[in-house]
């Protein structure tokens, strides 16, 4: 095993609505990303994935409320930091995150040079202009982004080329881990093809040492990540390498999320394409016990008594249900 980077144990993180509701998005996440390594985040729309990201970024604004559990990088703790602190002793250099529509960050009235200075002197005061262009020009030559980026503005770039050129300039001070939420869900299948290179390369290079991606695409994960992790109504269900998780879930939410897509994997062109009936409950008021029983075709009464905890069958591999996986995966429930 490598040396762990992020470990985070138990957190739970909620938004308080304006009715006074606790909505608990996350809802005791644990999870454990290795140096050298990159995990997957998979679930529907409105599992949680999103809020987990903005959590694990400390950005406590507005609804978002945390409530308990701990977030370490490396040793340090900084799931109670105030969000002003975690910006300037976490983001950029301990991590980084690209959210869903991250090329809209660009200013669009500065040249991409300018919005990098800023960046950089963000963190580095004194350093010179000279110097930030020839660490961002070696960045991107590095990352088979053209110099002549730096000198545009965002108006000047595609869609796929602002979205690589955020990616960059996110990574410049070369974070420990890089979160990525959805980042190239809203671009065309090259620009898509593209953005994921670039990701890859960031991790081989080692300009990021560990990377958190998210999606609701488990194939577009199994060509990215090492590990996948799915998450349904604020918790995680299941846990394993990209080769189990696409091959040989376990949960039957995950076994519900593998039919409901088409997988492009040579030797998985028989999979139906299905979807999974129902809708996921609402996180107001979560039923107890497990939270796809109402869903699940292998439910039993005891499925709903008490809270299921995730049970480990090997290092990294787990899954949050109260049966065996022979007997869930033969369908005798
Ligand atoms: N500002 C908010 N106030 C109250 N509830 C919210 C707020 N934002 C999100 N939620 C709720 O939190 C839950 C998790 O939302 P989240 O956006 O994290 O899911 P997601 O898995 O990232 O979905 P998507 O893939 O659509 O981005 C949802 O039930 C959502 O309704």
């Amino acid at each position: 095993m490598n040396k762990p980077i992020l470990v985070v144990d138990d957190l739970r993180t909620k938004y308080i609505t304006r009715h006074k509701e606790h909505i608990y998005a996350v809802d005791g996440v644990s999870l454990m990303v290795e140096e050298g390594k990159s995990l997957g985040i998979a679930g529907e729309s409105g599992c949680g994935k999103s809020t987990l990201a903005l959590s694990l970024m400390g950005y406590y604004f507005g609804a978002l409320h945390y409530d308990s559990g701990s977030i370490k990088i490396h040793d340090m703790d900084i799931s109670t930091m105030k969000p002003d602190v975690v910006r300037h002793k976490v983001l950029g250099k301990e991590m980084a995150y690209i959210p869903q529509a991250a090329m809209n960050a660009l200013n669009p009235t500065q040249k991409i040079i300018r919005f990098i200075e800023n960046v950089m002197h963000a963190h580095y005061t004194k350093m010179s202009k000279k110097d930030v262009y020839n660490i961002a020009s070696e960045r991107f030559a590095s990352l088979n982004l053209p110099e002549e980026v730096l000198k545009k503005y965002p108006v000047e770039l595609s869609g796929g080329m602002k979205q690589r050129t955020v990616i960059a300039i996110s990574t410049l001070l070369s974070p420990k881990v890089l979160i990525a939420d959805e980042p190239s869900s809203a671009l065309d299948v090259t620009s898509q093809k593209m953005v994921i290179k670039m990701l890859k390369s960031l991790m081989e290079k080692g300009y990021i040492k560990s990377m958190i991606f998210i999606t609701h695409e488990l194939p577009l994960l199994y060509n990215v990540t090492d590990d996948i992790m799915v998450m349904y109504a604020g918790q995680v269900v299941e846990r394993g390498t990209a080769e189990q998780m696409v091959f040989d879930p376990i949960h039957p939410y995950s076994q519900g999320l593998m039919g409901s897509i088409i997988v492009a994997e040579e030797g998985r062109r028989d999979v139906k394409l299905t979807a999974i009936p129902g809708t996921p409950p609402n996180l107001k008021n979560p039923p107890k016990g497990c939270r796809f029983a109402k869903r699940c075709e292998f439910a039993q009464p005891s499925c709903t008594h008490h809270d299921i905890p995730m049970m480990q069958i090997e290092n990294n591999r787990m899954y949050r249900c109260l049966f065996d996986r022979q007997i869930i995966k033969g369908g005798s429930l």
